[in-house]
């Protein structure tokens, strides 16, 4: 058990059970991107453990960009548009959406409707983590690692307030 913060955590998912997990998933976006350069796209912060370890096992051509989103301006978080920052030149690139955890969907939304707007020529979505219970989207997710019960979760790139990014295995909130 490890605490962070006020809250306690349990071990739920080993390193090594994301590293093979990992490296099936990259087979298949190596199977379906044969032949094109696809441009991973890290959402920023979360992401970049899970981007790390996808990139270092694709071994074709392939571009790695990273991003974040704009924070919430304002109260009205459901009529905001949030902006993506530092991205420029993906018109007409085929990109890899690469999100740490799909959680309620809202993220994924503004992601998307930011890449719509850039004109890029396709988008799949790659999360290691999704919440089927919590997640009340349609957006299709090309490539899940794990689908998990809705309870909070840290660890390799996801955080509890700032908290355990660093870890190399996941934590689930006890009780
Ligand atoms: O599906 P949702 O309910 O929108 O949740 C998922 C998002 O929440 C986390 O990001 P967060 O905004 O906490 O930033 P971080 O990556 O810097 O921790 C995570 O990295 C996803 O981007
Ligand atoms: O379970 C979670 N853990 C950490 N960050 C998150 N962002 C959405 N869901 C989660």
């Amino acid at each position: 058990m490890i605490q962070l913060h006020d809250l306690e955590f349990v071990p739920f998912i080993s390193s090594k059970e994301i590293k093979n997990r990992v490296v099936e998933l990259t087979k298949k976006i190596a199977e379906d991107y044969k032949g094109e350069t696809p441009v991973f796209l890290g959402i920023l912060n979360g992401s970049y453990q899970f981007l790390a370890s996808i990139t270092s096992h694709y071994k074709a051509d392939c571009e790695v960009e990273f991003t974040k989103l704009s924070s919430y301006q304002g109260i009205h978080t459901t009529t905001c548009v949030r902006q993506l920052i530092g991205v420029e030149n993906l018109k007409n690139k085929d990109i890899i959406i690469v999100e740490d955890i799909v959680d309620t969907g809202n993220t994924l939304v503004s992601i998307v409707e930011n890449l719509k707007a850039l004109e890029v020529k396709s988008y799949r979505v790659a999360t290691l983590f999704h919440k089927p219970e919590a997640y009340q989207k349609n957006i299709k997710l090309d490539y899940v690692g794990f689908e998990i019960p809705n309870k909070f979760i840290v660890g390799y790139g996801l955080d509890y307030d700032g908290l355990g990014r660093n870890l190399s295995e996941i934590y689930q909130l006890k009780h």
